[in-house]
This record gives structure tokens, C-alpha cells and sequence, in this order.
């Protein structure tokens, strides 16, 4: 495995001293995606939002979590350094995302906050050397200038909403003018202007139809785990969207990992039986 940004070690969640999640290894390399698959119940989310520093109240974290070589199971999500927090792109992109702000303000702020450009941020959107040359501030920022006014942050925005295939104009609308995967793209938008090592996706496509599913998944495969783009960890309850879109498979169950490989060997020949499971339901279902 290359350059680790996430190397998760005997990580526990607990509530009122008893383990939900009982312990939980895992790693991602820089430019993997990797799928988190079990079945309801098995520890995913908690696993996925232990990860992101956003428990739900209550409940608490212990072992190791180092993202981009820094320990920070004790640091809530808020107080990372952005250069080890890991972004999010949840379920319920109507809950993720604020209902009386238009989505262009809620795509600046993680720009704002880390003012500079994408190119230099590893959003990994485009590579310096095909950048178009453009002039005016649009083109300092480019250029990989701190990004100040507004004008700058406006065409870093457009930017970013091309990558998610979305027009200019989207940055003006609130989220509730939006359909479900427009506003999935919108949360991905945030989640690549906050430049993370890491995008934890837990679940984001359960909630769409199989046509939009298919969008998100292919767009998830463009914009993550490339050269100079986010590694993906992909949790998700479905064995067929894992295989389109991650090369590696952690499976979960009862709150530990029970098999953890390439997708291909664990899909062929699964060792664990509840994997062996999975992957029959998962067979069954495409007939
Ligand atoms: N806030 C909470 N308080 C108490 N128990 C919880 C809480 N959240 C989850 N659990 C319990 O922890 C275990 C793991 O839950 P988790 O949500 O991580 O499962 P999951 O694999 O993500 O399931 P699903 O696929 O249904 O989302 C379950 O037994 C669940 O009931």
C-alpha cells in the first residue's frame, strides 16, 4: 500500500461502556476507493462518522485514527486541521446541506476557508499544465494566488460546479429549487472545495433512482482517487455499486472487519461466510 491517508487500528465505539462497534482496522491509500460493505446494523456509519469526528452524542471513540499521518480520534471534525479532516457526502443531501443559503455561498465557504485554488488544493479538477490561460483575477487565482474577493471565489465556485456537471447558474439556487441529484452533485461540490485528503460517502446514492445512482457513482469515480484527488472510502450496503466503483472491499459485520481485499478476489472467492452471503443476495439480485 502506498501513502496511507487513513489507517484506522482497533477503533471502538461505545455507549454507556458498551461497544457498538468493537474494534475496526482499516486503511486507504492516497488515490484509492475503497467500499465499506455489510449488512444493516454491522457498525458502517458509526465506523464512517467516527472517521469524519462526528459522533452522535453520547457515544465515544477509542483506538487509533490517523488521517494523512496525524492522530485525531480525539479531535472533533471542527478543530482538524483541514489537511487531516475528511470530508462528507451523506444520505440525505437535503439534510446536509443548509435550506436558506444558495448552494454557491455553501460551496465558498470551504474555498474561503482555505483560500486557495483548486489547482493547488488537489481537487485534482484539472492539472496546472492544461489550465486554460485567463485573464483578471480569475487568472492570478489560477495561478495559485490566495483567493480573496468575491469575484475570484465566484469563478472558483462555477469551477467547482462544472466538475460535479452542474451549470453556473445552480450557485444562486437554494437547495429545496434543486432534485435529489442535483443536490447530491452540490454536496460533492462542498465536499472537494474543503480540498480533504479523504471523502467519506456514506450511502449517497441509496436515496436516488438507479439512473442518477449510476450518475453519482460514475462522477464518485471521476473526482476521487485519481492523481491529486481525494482518496474515497464508500460505504454502502450494496455489493454492485462497490464493485462499479472501488477497487477495494472492507466487509463488515457485527461491528468488526471480517474480510478486507481487492474487489475482484473477494467478490470471486469470498472467505468469510457472511461475505460468501453478501456476495449470493448481491448475484441473486442481478438475475
Ligand atoms: N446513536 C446511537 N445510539 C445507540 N446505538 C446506536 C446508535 N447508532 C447506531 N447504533 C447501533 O450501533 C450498531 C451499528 O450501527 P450502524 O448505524 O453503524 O450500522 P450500519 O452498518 O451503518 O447500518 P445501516 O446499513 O442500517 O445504516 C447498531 O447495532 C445500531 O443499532
Amino acid at each position: 500500500m502506498g501513502e496511507r491517508v487513513l489507517a484506522v487500528a482497533g477503533l471502538a465505539v461505545h455507549r454507556r461502556g458498551r461497544a457498538l462497534v468493537p474494534g475496526v482496522d482499516l486503511a486507504c491509500a492516497a488515490g484509492e476507493r475503497v467500499a465499506i460493505v455489510g449488512a444493516s446494523g454491522s457498525g458502517k456509519s458509526l465506523t464512517a462518522r467516527a472517521i469524519l469526528g462526528a459522533l452522535p452524542s453520547g457515544l465515544h471513540a477509542t483506538g487509533s485514527l490517523r488521517i494523512a499521518g496525524h492522530e485525531v480520534l480525539d479531535t472533533p471534525a471542527a478543530v482538524r486541521l483541514p489537511v487531516c479532516r475528511a470530508a462528507a457526502v451523506l444520505q440525505d443531501s437535503a439534510l446536509a446541506l443548509h435550506p436558506l443559503i444558495p448552494v454557491g455561498a455553501q460551496i465558498a465557504l470551504p474555498l474561503r476557508a482555505s483560500r486557495t485554488t483548486p489547482e493547488t488544493a488537489g481537487h485534482g479538477l484539472r492539472p496546472a499544465a492544461e489550465t486554460p490561460v485567463r485573464r483578471g483575477r480569475f487568472t492570478r487565482s489560477l495561478a495559485g494566488m490566495p483567493v480573496r474577493g468575491g469575484h475570484d471565489v465566484r469563478a472558483l465556485v462555477a469551477e467547482l460546479l462544472d466538475a460535479v456537471g452542474l451549470p453556473a447558474d445552480t450557485a444562486d439556487r437554494y437547495p429545496g429549487e434543486l432534485s435529489g441529484g442535483q443536490r447530491q452533485r452540490v454536496c460533492l461540490a462542498v465536499a472537494l472545495a474543503a480540498r480533504p485528503p479523504l471523502i467519506v460517502a456514506d450511502e449517497p446514492t441509496t436515496a436516488l433512482d438507479v439512473i442518477t445512482q449510476a450518475a453519482i457513482v460514475e462522477l464518485l469515480r471521476d473526482r476521487t482517487g485519481g492523481p491529486g484527488q481525494p482518496a474515497l472510502l464508500f460505504i454502502t450496503h450494496d455489493l454492485a455499486v462497490a464493485a462499479a466503483l472501488c477497487t477495494r472491499v472492507v466487509v463488515m459485520h457485527d461491528g468488526i472487519v471480517a474480510e478486507d481485499g481487492p474487489l475482484p478476489t473477494v467478490l470471486g472467492a469470498p472467505r468469510h461466510p457472511h461475505t460468501r452471503e453478501l456476495v449470493r443476495h448481491a448475484r441473486a439480485a442481478t438475475l
